[in-house]
């Protein structure tokens, strides 16, 4: 189960040019007469975080799941590795907002790894041989010493960086990120940014990071993109902060900043906005 959540194999594109690029094209999900988003055009550069931003309902959670294919959606995905050749099954590692588990269980995060990284029965598997492969996959979050953790005594920013270790092995071409809302502390949400940060710049990866945290945009995202039902606007994150359609979406008083309103606006309010942001999206078209 939880191989599928974190890692997912996609055929690669047929018109590979340039550098390593994702290209999501013209994607919409309908849920029955619903449309929960539609035209969504973005791409995403390898070596480049690009943070989805928007309000609650926005479509960012679903937007994810199509790329992974766990949601029917309209368009197409294409992957172009660096040197302009298909890659094959490019492979997506994925990060859940949230995990629903037994807190009272006794796995251990040796547990999980064993139970995703082989193909055998868990019990057939020898934890000893496998456990340097573990430890290494959790020095990449910094959390090697939670190895033999229970996941129900993890808080929300380990458990969000053993999810994150899981997701990096094997490595991935693309990966995406949906920010927990709730349950991280703010240490725990510089720490979890600071690595992504540094698999962006080491392992040159494409990262889509969903976020409520606007000032952590501000500081790491290359590339930001509002969403409300679809694509509002995309641009560097100066541009996108300085946009009227973003401050109309998160009710920016004259002269506040993008970040400051966002850290005014209580979770599960943001649905007020939507409305408003309907109106800046049909602008937009
Ligand atoms: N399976 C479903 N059936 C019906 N509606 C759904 C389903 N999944 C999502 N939706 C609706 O689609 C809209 C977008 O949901 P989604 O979770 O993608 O938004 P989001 O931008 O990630 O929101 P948040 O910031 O609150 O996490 C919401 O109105 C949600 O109720």
């Amino acid at each position: 189960m939880f191989k599928t959540i974190l890692h997912h194999h996609a055929s690669s594109c047929s018109d590979c040019t340039k550098l390593c690029c994702t290209k999501i094209e013209d994607f919409s999900v309908k849920i029955g007469r619903l449309t929960i988003f539609d035209h969504v055009n973005i791409h995403i550069h390898c070596g480049q975080l690009t943070a989805l931003i928007g309000p609650n309902g926005a479509g960012k959670s679903t937007l994810l799941k199509a790329i992974l294919g766990e949601v029917p959606h309209g368009g197409s995905l294409h992957y172009v590795d660096a040197k302009g050749k298909h890659t094959g099954h490019p492979v997506i590692g994925y990060v859940p907002q949230y995990l629903r588990f037994d807190v009272s269980s006794p796995t251990s995060v040796m547990d999980i790894f064993m139970a995703c990284l082989t193909r055998r029965p868990v019990w057939l598997c020898s934890a000893k041989s496998l456990r340097p492969r573990v430890l290494r996959s959790l020095e990449r979050v910094r959390a090697a010493h939670l190895i033999d953790r229970r996941l129900g005594a993890l808080s929300g920013g380990e458990l969000q960086r053993v999810l994150l270790a899981l997701a990096l092995d094997p490595m991935p071409d693309l990966l995406l990120l949906d920010e927990p809302v709730s349950g991280v502390d703010q240490n725990g949400l510089e720490l979890f940014y600071e690595i992504v940060a540094d698999l962006r710049e080491k392992e040159d990866m494409a990262i889509i990071l969903i976020s409520h945290d606007l000032n952590m945009v501000a500081k790491h995202a290359d590339q930001v993109v509002l969403m409300n039902k679809g694509v509002v606007m995309s641009g560097t994150p100066e541009e996108v902060f300085a946009d009227q359609r973003t401050k109309k979406i998160f009710g920016m008083l004259a002269g506040e900043s993008a970040q400051e309103a966002a850290a005014d606006i209580p979770a599960g309010t943001q649905d007020t906005a939507g409305d408003t942001a309907d109106e800046a999206r049909g602008a937009d078209a």
